[in-house]
């Protein structure tokens, strides 16, 4: 119906809709920007003020509605509204603003967004793939309304950030993130898709809360499960054999079983693991511009061993071989820390994923613990004095002050992430991560936070955020047409964010390149993981030139074009 290329900006689009079919296409709807001549010919008069507006002015307007409510939940609903009423204008305003409206379609806000997904619905987006569906998902698939798409992510809605199952309410977060793909990559949104696998909640508040939009039952698990996903990316691959899925917040166990199985069926990541792992990379590559320690002499504790923890370890333990460390050299350097204390050799329930990562119990055997003789976080910090900490574990403080000092004095510049969201779960709040370590801290966090007040200077937070790589691993993936996702490619996409780190130039600057620069950052990372696809033998071989161009006719940007009707 439309074609979705910048390039084509002036060239019609064609499309037999008129009159209120037309205006409440949130793809072709332009509200007040019709034109005199469009709204003859599409027998718009009467049915719009007739002011006719341009995009800005629209923008703008949206923007004041926008700032003048109260909460950011409201803000998520209006500009929910918004995305499905002119998709156009949401875009528009989302990057233009991307600064101020990314806490809003993503995290922080779009975790409340999930929570009260049921409340709020109002329009369809996206597919729900409810488990008594089973047998109609090639059906509801088929729809021509997909035939373009070539992204999608998809969530069980198992665990949904750090605020664990939503159920299908885990909606919010396909299309939060997807919201990204064209907000920072440019991605059209016709080649994007949400979908959310509805197997149930374990959520009591969901099952007992008459407004809920889900299949109203308790969890699918174990076989049942496995044969629902199953007849789900069989039908995905058989409708567009070359899609990028990818996966988002499913639980622990099932987010790196599920990777494992289909990541050499299609093109497909998961982004908790291999997202999360690669700007955690990148931002510590950054830090080490400032630390000058090197990544082989790094030693690192993740709190939370699930399956983000597994994958920053897994990317940070490549790049430190690849730095010169042999692997039992460079494995003997992580301390992960769960549930039950530090991942010791002969723990049980260690998971494949885990496996690489315990620690031998004989190298800890001179430790000073307590009594008990156990081994949390605090012994971690007091024995091994970490370089960098990484919280990955849902738990709001755990990062708390006697951990922190404790690693203060162990280390000159504590490198400390706190990644789990929404903000409301960061291990930490980066003003104290400052105090308890006098200034000291290199400090990353997943969610926003607002500057750091230290000496009377206002420091920005770095948002050590998958945003900063997904958009571009997948505008890079359709770039190189990749036929799947290697783990180099989530290595070369932290590389360049660390290459345009502002400390690359200034050891005293920030961490990350800001937020409002994610559409230069995207970019560069697609660049860079389209050309590793090709070195890795997962897309066809193209010179730079040809790249470019592709890359250049897959970013839209969001600007209206001219209508033509087709009779
Ligand atoms: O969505 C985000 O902000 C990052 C992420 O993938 C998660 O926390 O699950
Ligand atoms: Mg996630």
């Amino acid at each position: 119906m439309t074609q979705a290329f910048a390039s084509d900006w002036d060239v019609p689009v064609k499309t037999r809709l008129t009159g209120f079919d037309l205006i409440t296409q949130p793809m072709l709807n332009k509200g007040m920007a019709f034109s005199q001549s469009e709204r003859d010919m599409f027998r718009l008069h009467g049915l719009l003020p007739p002011h006719i507006a341009t995009i800005e002015e629209q923008a703008e307007r949206r923007l004041r509605v926008l700032r003048a409510f109260s909460t950011d939940f409201e803000r998520y609903a209006f500009l929910r509204d918004l995305q499905d009423t002119n998709e156009t204008l949401f875009y528009a305003v989302l990057v233009r603003h991307i600064e101020e409206l990314l806490p809003l379609v993503y995290t922080p806000t779009v975790g409340e967004g999930c929570q009260h997904f049921s409340e709020i619905w109002r329009k369809p987006r996206g597919v729900f793939l409810s488990y008594p569906n089973k047998d109609r998902i090639r059906e509801i698939l088929a729809d021509p309304r997909f035939d373009r798409v070539r992204v999608i992510v998809v969530s069980d809605g198992e665990r949904i950030l750090g605020l664990g199952d939503q159920g299908a309410g885990g909606m919010g977060i396909p299309i939060g993130k997807l919201s990204l793909y064209t907000g920072c990559a440019g991605i059209h949104p016709e080649l994007t898709l949400p979908i959310l696998l509805d197997v149930g909640t374990n959520n009591r508040e969901r099952l007992t809360n008459p407004l809920y939009i889900g299949w109203r039952h308790e969890r699918i698990v174990g076989a049942e499960y496995d044969a629902f996903v199953e007849e789900f990316v069989s039908a995905v691959i058989e409708r567009w054999p070359d899609v990028l899925l990818q996966w988002e917040d499913f639980a622990g166990s099932n987010a790196s079983r599920l990777l494992a199985k289909y990541r050499d069926r299609l093109c497909t990541f998961n982004d908790d693991i291999q997202g999360t792992a690669a700007i955690a990379a990148g931002t510590l590559m950054a830090a080490i511009n400032v630390t000058g320690v090197k990544l082989t002499e790094q030693r690192i504790a993740v709190l939370g061993a699930g399956s983000a923890g597994c994958g920053i370890s897994s990317l940070l333990l490549r790049a430190m071989v690849d730095a010169g460390l042999s692997e039992e050299q460079a494995r003997s350097a992580f301390y992960l820390v769960d549930r039950n204390g530090l991942l010791v050799d002969g723990m049980e329930g260690i998971t494949p994923a885990q496996m690489p990562f315990v620690q031998d119990r004989h190298a800890i055997s001179d430790w000073v613990v307590d009594e008990a003789g156990d081994i949390g976080l605090l012994e971690v910090v007091r024995n091994a004095k970490p370089t960098v900490l990484i919280g990955v574990s849902g738990q709001a403080g755990a990062f708390s002050e006697d951990v922190v000092r404790a690693m203060a004095e162990g280390v000159r510049h504590p490198v400390i992430f706190p990644l789990s969201n929404p903000t409301s779960r960061s291990e930490a709040v980066p003003q104290h991560l400052m105090e308890w370590t006098d200034g000291r801290a290199l400090i990353g966090t997943g969610s926003p936070f607002p500057p750091v007040q230290w000496q009377g200077r206002d420091i920005p937070v770095d948002q050590t955020n998958n945003s900063y790589i997904f958009p571009g691993v997948g505008l890079g993936v359709l770039a190189a047409n990749a036929r799947r996702v290697t783990d180099a490619m989530f290595m070369v996409a932290g590389k360049v964010v660390a290459s345009m780190s502002p400390t690359a130039t200034d050891r005293n600057a920030r961490l990350l390149p800001p937020v409002d620069q994610l559409r230069a950052v995207s970019l560069a990372v697609a660049r860079a993981v389209a050309v590793q696809a090709q070195a890795d033998g997962v897309a066809e071989a193209c010179d730079q030139a040809t790249l470019d161009r592709r890359l250049q006719e897959l970013v839209w940007e969001p600007t209206y074009r001219p209508y033509e009707l087709v009779k």
